[in-house]
Formats: C-alpha cells, sequence, structure tokens
C-alpha cells in the first residue's frame, strides 16, 4: 500500500494533466470510487450531510453528491465556508446543478445519520481558521456517522500535528483540532498523517480510492505477504553453519536482562550459532536462560581493542552496554567488517563518521532519534517519515525509528512504514528484544533490507498476536521466548 506525500500528489496531477488526464476527470474518479466505498456504508433512509469547503477536497463532495443522489439516498450538499473557488470543483458544481441537483442552505439545528467531511484535503496549512474550527466543532458533537474524504479536515496531509501553538502538545482528541471520523478514504494513496501522533487519531478506519494514477511513491505500507514471499526457507540438508553466526555485543554486570533478552530475540530468529560478547555476570544470567548462546567474556573491552571473533556475519551492539566510550570504540572496530551492523540503544551515539564496510541498520526509539538530530522528540513525532528517510540518506544508513508505526528508512529512499504492534510492547526490554531479532534475521537472509523488514513486522506481529489470547498490559519481552515460535510457525506456514 502506498504512501503520498501533498506535494508528490500534486506533482501527480500535474503529470497526468499535462499528458491529457484531465483535473476534470481525475475528480470525477475520485468522487466515483468514494461513492463505491461509501453508498455501502449508509441505509437508504438515512439523512446524509456532505460539507464542502472552497477547494478541490469540495469538489469531490460534490461529484460525491452526485452520484449518491442518483441512486436514490437523501443528501444534503452544504458550503458552509462559501462556494467553491477552484476551477474544477466549479465546473462539478455547475454540472451538479445541470442535473437539477441543488445547494441546500446549512441549519446547525437539523439532525443527519452520516456527516461526510470535505472541507479541507491536502491542501490545509494550519492554523485552521475559526470558521472551519466552528463546523469541525460541531460536527464532533453530533450523534452521526462521520466519514472525511482524503484526509479529516483539521489534519495536515505529511505532518502530525493539529494545531500550530504551544496547545499541540496536548496528545488527546480535542474536538475543536479536526474532524473525528470513523472513517477515512483515501484518494490515491495514505498520506504520511494516517502513522503519525496525534493526527492518526482522527482517521478512523481507512481505506483507500483508486483514481487512475500511476504509483510512484517509495513509501510503502508493510505488509504480511511481503514478509511471507521474502522470509528464507530452511533446506532439509541444513546444519549450523548454513545458517552463520550472529554476534550479539550486549549486557553487562549492570544490565544483564537486556542482554538475556536480545539473545532470545536472536536464537529464536533462526541464526546457525550466537556468540555473546558480554560480561562475566551477565554471562551466567544469559546461560541459564539461553543455554545455546557461546560466550566471549568481557567481549565489549576485548572488542573495542579491535579483538573481533571470526566467521560472524551480521553483528549487533547495544542492548545494556554501560560504557559508553568503549561502545564508540567497539563500534568502530565492528564497522570494519564487510557484515551488517545493527546499533541500538548503549551504542547509538551521535557520530561524525557513520562510514561502514557494510550496511549499518540503527534502531532509536524517538528519544535516541531526538538525541542523533538535535531536534525535540515532538518534532520527531510530527515528522517521523521525513525525518528518517532524511538521516538515512545523509550518513547513507538504514534507520528504524521505533514506536507505534515504526518507520524503516534505506538509504536508497525505499521507505516502509510498520503496521504491527501495540502498546504491549511499550515496555523495557521490547526493544532489545529486536535487536536480537534483527542480527538474527540479518545473519539468515540474502537481502538485508528484507531482514530488517521482516524482523519489525514479525517483532510487533508477536504482540498482535498476543493480546488475541491476553491482556496488552500483561505482555512482558520475555513472552517473545514463545510467541516467536508461533509466529514464525505462522510465517512459515503461509509461504
Ligand atoms: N490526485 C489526487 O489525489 C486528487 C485529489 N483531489 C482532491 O483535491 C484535494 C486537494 O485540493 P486543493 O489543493 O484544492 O486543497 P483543499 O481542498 O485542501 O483546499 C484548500 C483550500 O482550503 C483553504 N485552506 C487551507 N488551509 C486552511 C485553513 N487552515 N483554514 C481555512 N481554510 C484553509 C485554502 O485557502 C484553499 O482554498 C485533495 O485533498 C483531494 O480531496 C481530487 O479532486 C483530484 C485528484
Ligand atoms: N504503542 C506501541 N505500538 C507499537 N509498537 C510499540 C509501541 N510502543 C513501543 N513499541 C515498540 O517496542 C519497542 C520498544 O523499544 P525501545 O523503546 O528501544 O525499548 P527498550 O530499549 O526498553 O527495549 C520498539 O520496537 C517499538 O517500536
Ligand atoms: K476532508
Amino acid at each position: 500500500m502506498y504512501i503520498h506525500q501533498a506535494e508528490q500528489i500534486k506533482k501527480i496531477d500535474n503529470q497526468a494533466s499535462e499528458q491529457g488526464f484531465s483535473l476534470f476527470s481525475l475528480m470525477e474518479n475520485a468522487g466515483r470510487g468514494l461513492f463505491e466505498k461509501i453508498s455501502p456504508l449508509l441505509k437508504k433512509e438515512n439523512q446524509t450531510l456532505i460539507l464542502c469547503g472552497r477547494g478541490n477536497n469540495g469538489g469531490d463532495g460534490v461529484v460525491l453528491a452526485r452520484y449518491l443522489k442518483q441512486a436514490g439516498f437523501h443528501v444534503s450538499l452544504v458550503f458552509p465556508l462559501s462556494e467553491p473557488k477552484t476551477k474544477t470543483a466549479k465546473q462539478h458544481l455547475d454540472y451538479y446543478l445541470q442535473q437539477d441537483f441543488t445547494v441546500e442552505k446549512w441549519n446547525t439545528n437539523d439532525r443527519y445519520d452520516v456527516i461526510i467531511d470535505c472541507l479541507l484535503g491536502i491542501g490545509t496549512k494550519l492554523p485552521l481558521r475559526s470558521d472551519v474550527k466552528n463546523v469541525v466543532s460541531w460536527c464532533n458533537q453530533q450523534d452521526a456517522l462521520r466519514i472525511a474524504v482524503d484526509i479529516p479536515s483539521g489534519v495536515q496531509a505529511d505532518r502530525g500535528d493539529l494545531v500550530v501553538s504551544e496547545e499541540s502538545e496536548q496528545p488527546n482528541i480535542q474536538l475543536n483540532h479536526a474532524f473525528l471520523a470513523d472513517y477515512t478514504f483515501s484518494l490515491h494513496g495514505y498520506k504520511p498523517s494516517i502513522f503519525l501522533l496525534p493526527s492518526g487519531k482522527y482517521f478512523g478506519k481507512t481505506d483507500v480510492v483508486s483514481i487512475g494514477l500511476k504509483q510512484t511513491s517509495n513509501v510503502n505500507l508493510l505488509t504480511e505477504e511481503s514478509v511471507w514471499k521474502t522470509f528464507p526457507k530452511r533446506n532439509d540438508a541444513a546444519h549450523k553453519g548454513t545458517f552463520g553466526t550472529s554476534l550479539l555485543v550486549a549486557g553487562s554486570d549492570e544490565m544483564p536482562g537486556s542482554a538475556v533478552l536480545a539473545a532470545i530475540g536472536a536464537i529464536r530468529s533462526g541464526t546457525g550459532k550466537l556468540i555473546m560478547a558480554t560480561s562475566h555476570l551477565a554471562a551466567t544470567t544469559i546461560a541459564s536462560r539461553v543455554p545455546e548462546a557461546t560466550f566471549m567474556l568481557n567481549g565489549l573491552e576485548t572488542i573495542s581493542e579491535g579483538e573481533v571473533p571470526e566467521k560472524i556475519i551480521a553483528a549487533g551492539i547495544g542492548p545494556g552496554i554501560a560504557d559508553i566510550t568503549k561502545a564508540q570504540k567497539a563500534v568502530d572496530e565492528l564497522m570494519k567488517l564487510d557484515i551488517p551492523l545493527v546499533i541500538d540503544a548503549g551504542a547509538l551515539r551521535e557520530r561524525k563518521d557513520w562510514h561502514a564496510r557494510g550496511p549499518v541498520i540503527i534502531t532509536p526509539h524517538p528519544g535516541e532519534f531526538s538525541r542523533l538530530t538535535g531536534r525535540s522528540v515532538k518534532e520527531i513525532q510530527a515528522n517521523r517519515i521525513k525525518l528518517a528517510r532524511k538521516f538515512s540518506k545523509k550518513y547513507d544508513l538504514a534507520v528504524v525509528l521505533k514506536g507505534k508505526y515504526s518507520i524503516i528508512a534505506f538509504p536508497n529512499g525505499e521507505t516502509f512504514v510498520n503496521p504491527t504492534g501495540n502498546s504491549g510492547l511499550a515496555k523495557g526490554g521490547s526493544g532489545d528484544v529486536l535487536t536480537g531479532m534483527l542480527v538474527s534475521m540479518l545473519a539468515t537472509h540474502d537481502n538485508y533490507q528484507d531482514a530488517v523488514k521482516n524482523a519489525v513486522y514479525i517483532h510487533g506481529l508477536c504482540a498482535d498476536i498476543w493480546i488475541e489470547k491476553y491482556s496488552e498490559t500483561s505482555m512482558v519481552a520475555s513472552d517473545f521466548a514463545q510467541l516467536l515460535p508461533e509466529v514464525l510457525g505462522k510465517i512459515e506456514g503461509n509461504r
């Protein structure tokens, strides 16, 4: 599923227009596509209000109104912000009026079963003008089914913040900030703000209406199907060397648990062998929970001095590491190897030089990304896709920006939004499991991008499968030891 930024949509529209596909036809396709998706949600006896703004989002509403009226639905088409001003919306309004359909005056005392929001689309610039705010606020207080076209009014296409003021710190839903939709039907493709906060809370259920344009975006939603297709097959003749040796530099006397969790993630995700470079004390703890692991004692120190285990094919460093200076030196050494390297947690610090022989994958949560970029967490959360892409391109590395809808940005511009996962993962240690899974999958996949995508998707899927049976509150990171066999069984079964 493609995700488009507002600018890309405008570019595609212009190209289509130059190639003879008029904006009038696009709007016709949009309105008809919306009719096909929306009419099954309506009953013939429903009173439906379509609220249209002055731009092309309003024009989509005019076409939708025509199709609904033609099909016998009770529809009131209203322009609460005055009549349309774009050429295409005006043309469609003329055509609508020529069919003897009418435009209604809006009476706020009237009651409706369904309200369709075509006030503002991707042309939105914040702050919201007070007349729009009033309409949005009225809509949100009605006992009606609320459906938004393209994006809920008050939400921007590309950013997650809703108001340009200090108020935007407020993460909870505010009735006068944006149309609180039960359903949003996006045209051509999803817009980034569906996956950002707080904007994402206003979309309700989402679907895409295809309007006949070519898909050109390199931002995509990850799907389970892509995981089935790329997850490696194990053949009967495999031996422990077939799937390679992974190295995890993790854990310290202060934080042995992080290394245990990373080791669980790694050992359950397919690696042939696992070497844990760690402290003596942490090794004892790991050995009791993951007897399959082997150890490099005083691992961080040894690697930081340039002694790296031989024959490893993927490495990760960071979970449970306390000595930041040694961690940086160890990163320097691991970057000299021609293998994929995951850098997380205690090893994830600002660096002048991110250049490495093999692919580098960093896995910051928003706080760590703030430290790396010098931007506030609020700015990062409002702009996750764009900022992850920018960092990835600038430093030629893969960024996994964690949190709800983790973003995976690769240096070639290919970017993915991960739909799996829930707040059951918002607990200490789940990131450590992910680091272990990433390293292990990097060791077993031929293509490093597939490994990163699959690890992130499957990590979230484990939490989604958990909440089918148990509570999000009670999930802990060590539950992955049971969840990974179940979820990988499902993936392998579907392949
Ligand atoms: N390729 C596509 O995806 C297509 C999209 N179409 C529709 O066109 C829409 C974009 O149309 P436009 O570019 O005309 O933009 P909008 O329909 O979003 O409207 C922009 C208008 O709203 C006003 N406005 C912006 N911010 C405001 C604020 N904070 N308060 C009050 N008024 C504000 C602007 O002055 C402008 O008049 C899309 O969202 C979609 O619904 C279709 O009609 C055609 C094809
Ligand atoms: N609300 C949420 N929905 C989906 N995934 C989440 C949510 N909260 C956290 N996660 C995921 O859980 C993991 C947490 O990692 P991190 O913040 O590094 O924690 P830790 O370092 O304590 O293990 C990440 O993979 C993140 O994407
Ligand atoms: K809208």
